[in-house]
């Protein structure tokens, strides 16, 4: 088929573009779900440019994890796991942060784009991504691929040539292949 009659579907920012006539590898739906979450990293890090905040909340950390703790039985994961995957995603996404603030004190500036509310806008938003991820987990250690590790490599190689976003995606499945 002619490239020119491939379908895409394309959403704004980290988020992948999907070539609809090409076999999604095992990871997609999870990867798709950790891109969504890193996605809201961006207003984060607005948020905290503005207020000269840290990037660490230790405080919010515990947070995250209790409830994720609590909600693990419910997605048929342990809580162990659950909180695993999501220490990573944390650190995923203070990546982000962190690699998005480094590029605005070089430019001297931050995007001109329209502000959210970390307490009462954002973080609601990354509470309601919590169950698409951990059912995401759960799905994908139902069917955990053979050679887990090279095949995860081989997703992420293969989802995008950006280098910071392969760098999110890696430290976001640090924990991904091993045994739950
Ligand atoms: C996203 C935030 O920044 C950091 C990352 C967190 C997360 O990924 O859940 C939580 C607290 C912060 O250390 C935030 O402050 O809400």
């Amino acid at each position: 088929m002619r490239r020119s009659f491939i379908t895409f579907s394309c959403i704004a920012g980290l988020s992948a573009c999907v070539n609809a006539n090409e076999p999604r590898s095992p990871f997609d739906p999870l990867l798709d779900s950790i891109e969504q979450r890193l996605e809201i990293a961006q207003a984060v890090a607005l948020h905290k440019w503005d207020r000269d905040q840290p990037v660490q909340d230790s405080p919010r950390e515990r947070q995250v994890l209790a409830k994720v703790g609590q909600a693990a039985s419910a997605h048929r994961l342990s809580a162990d796991r659950a909180e695993q995957f999501f220490a990573d995603q944390i650190e995923a996404n203070k990546l982000r942060q962190y690699h998005l603030l480094n590029q605005w004190h070089l430019q001297h500036q931050a995007p001109d784009i329209p502000r959210q509310d970390l307490a009462s806008e954002i973080r609601p938003r990354l509470d309601q991504l919590q169950d698409r991820l951990l059912d995401a987990l759960a799905e994908f250690d139902q069917q955990r691929p053979q050679g887990c590790s090279e095949a995860l490599a081989e997703a992420i190689a293969s989802r995008t040539t950006d280098a910071p976003r392969r760098l999110f995606l890696i430290r976001a499945t640090a924990n991904l292949c091993q045994r739950p």
